[in-house]
């Protein structure tokens, strides 16, 4: 895209853009104020629009897609689309039963870590980190519900932990904190009940007999029957809405809605951001969003690449590194549509292979071929190879993709040995492609492996080995490279890789070095490599929302950073300085 450098108000060259429409430079705060006063307040406007597709048009035209962004002018990379504070935020409220069943809590005042039966808020009695927690009087967290908790009847912390587990159910305290918006603000609660919920199609799910039991019926028994009871009593009414159809529309719309929100202790919490759940969903997204944590949980969307006029606006609402079937299967679960992006109607995903199964030939000799789905838009599509005429049938690769998948998820979820991934791996490449995603998993793990775990420490790492990781960390990037190419959505993982690789490529100088044997050419290319890794994964990392881990890693890689020295900079000559 065009933009003129040149202040416009001045005409001098200018680095300072207008942070509005980022199209408009400036070589001074002051001349921005008088460009704004004369001209620019008029031309400013954002570079999209929202378009809506009533209900009518949805069903006439079958359209699923309801409101968007539509990009009306051209957006360069980087540009903040906008920044919004949430409507709301809570605990996660689609908890598993592990998490269910947690002794070490969120403080309904601040999130911080807490002991169910330890400290708790006067008032409702739910656990708090320490009982003068300011979260807990501050009207835009614990204040919400607080008031409504207060009915129910908490058990003492001297009662069996079994009956806290029962009692303090978090995840139905986000749909609490909605519901009770309309007391803060009718007009905010009438803006959130207006987001998608899909009612409808979840009425027929296991999903929404599970939220009536679990969240619908425990809210109504604990907290609002008896609030209700009251208000009859005293001729009040605090909730006007309060039915089990609004608590079930709620438990939609933040299904459909709701911002998972990574916290620097490393806990995740959940919010609602009525301008951010606008944006459409795609596997290959060109937006990408950031949450301000000192900020209230502040956040803020930006074109992850140029943008052109006509585009929609995206982000991705599933994990990037799924395969199509997967991505597609949880997206119709959880947000009730069939994603039909490039990326899902590619059977080769773009060029990765990253759902490819190995072809067994005609009379189970390999051709060499793989096995890809005839339509991937299809859930019951049958696969055929790409070399050879064998087919196989939709129910043939669920259950061998179930098969591993268990395998997978079972060596992942314990302890496991190098040994143990090293042989799963070498099983599964008999049957998937090279880049399928379950080998990705587990390939991260034992790139990690490799160098830090004992017994394969980098130093006493065999060649063979060292070179596999650097390969497997090459090899890796790639695919990422074409997925998620600025890694906005896969942040820690590729930071992670690239530290790795970065590990590989120094010891294999180490030893060229310890050995006189290696050639300087060479080497000068391994250092540029690793250190070209390190400062993408610094600058991608700079990017990341904070988190725990997102530091930790930057911390390693600055500190791997300084550890290039002054030798090694000199041997890389031309690539200049951190
Ligand atoms: C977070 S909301 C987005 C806002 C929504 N379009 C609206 O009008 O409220 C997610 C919902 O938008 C629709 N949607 C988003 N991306 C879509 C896509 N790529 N294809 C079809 N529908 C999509 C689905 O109904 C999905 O459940």
């Amino acid at each position: 895209m065009n933009v003129d450098p040149k202040c416009g108000f001045c005409g001098v060259e200018s680095t300072l853009k207008c942070a509005g429409c980022q199209l408009i430079y400036y070589c001074s705060p002051e001349h921005q104020k008088k460009h704004w006063r004369a001209k620019h307040k008029n031309e400013c406007a954002k570079p999209y629009e929202i378009v809506y597709h009533s209900k009518e048009a949805k069903l006439a035209k079958n359209e699923e897609i309801g409101r968007f962004f539509m990009v009306t002018k051209p957006i360069p990379k980087d540009t903040v689309l906008f920044s919004e504070n949430p409507l709301v935020i809570g605990p996660k409220w689609n908890l598993d039963e592990y998490e269910q069943r947690s002794t070490i809590v969120p403080c309904v005042g601040c999130f911080a870590d807490c002991h169910l039966g330890q400290f708790r808020c006067e008032h409702c009695h739910w656990p708090a980190c320490k009982p003068d927690c300011p979260g807990l009087t501050n009207a835009n967290l614990h204040g919400i519900e607080c008031g409504i908790l207060r009915f129910g009847r908490a058990p003492k912390p001297t009662d069996d932990p079994e009956t806290f587990f029962d009692y303090y159910r978090y995840d139905a305290l986000l749909v609490l904190k909605c519901l009770a918006i309309q007391i803060r603000s009718p007009t905010q609660f009438d803006q959130m009940m207006n987001l998608e919920s899909h009612y409808e199609e979840r009425k027929k799910t296991h999903y929404y007999r599970d939220t009536d039991d679990r969240v619908v019926s425990y809210l109504l028994r604990n907290f609002l029957d008896p609030l209700q009871k009251l208000e009859k009593k005293q001729d009040k009414q605090v909730l006007k809405v309060c039915d089990r159809k609004a608590l079930h529309k709620i438990a939609g719309i933040l299904e459909v809605n709701a911002m998972v929100i990574p916290l620097a202790n490393g806990r995740e919490i959940c919010g609602l951001y009525p301008i951010g759940c606008m944006l459409e969903h795609c596997c290959v997204p060109n937006s990408f969003y950031t949450f301000d944590c000192s900020k209230g949980m502040k956040l803020t969307f930006k074109a992850g690449r140029d943008i052109q006029k006509g585009e929609h606006l995206t982000t991705t609402y599933t994990h990037s590194l799924w395969g199509t079937q997967l991505r597609r299967q949880h997206l119709k679960a959880n947000k009730c549509f069939d994603c039909k992006c490039e990326r899902c109607a590619d059977p080769t995903e773009l060029g990765t292979f990253l759902s490819a199964l190995r072809c067994m030939g005609l009379d189970g000799e390999p051709c060499g071929g793989y096995q890809l789905p005839i339509d991937p838009l299809s859930e019951t599509s049958d696969w055929k190879c790409n070399r050879c005429p064998v087919q196989i049938t939709h129910d043939q690769v669920n259950f061998l993709l179930s098969k591993i998948g268990e395998e997978v998820d079972e060596l992942m979820g314990r302890k496991s040995s190098v040994k143990e991934f090293e042989d799963l791996i070498q099983k599964l490449q008999n049957f998937l492609h090279p880049n399928h995603f379950h080998l990705l998993t587990l390939q991260h793990s034992l790139i990690q492996m490799y160098g830090h775990f004992n017994g394969y420490q980098l130093q006493v790492l065999s060649d063979a080995l060292l070179q596999r990781k650097l390969s497997m960390c090459r090899d890796m990037m790639r695919i990422i490279d074409v997925l998620d190419p600025e890694s906005f959505r896969l942040t820690l993982y590729a930071g992670s890789i690239l530290l790795e690789q970065q590990f590989a490529l120094i010891e294999r100088n180490r030893r060229q070095q310890a050995s006189g044997a290696g050639n300087l050419e060479n080497m000068k290319r391994d250092y540029q490599e690793a250190y070209g890794c390190l400062v993408r994964a610094r600058s991608m990392l700079r990017n990341e929302m904070g988190t725990k881990q997102g530091k930790k890693l930057l911390e390693e890689v600055e500190s791997a950073l300084g550890r290039i020295s002054d030798d090694h900079l000199a041997l890389i000559g031309n690539v200049g300085t951190a």
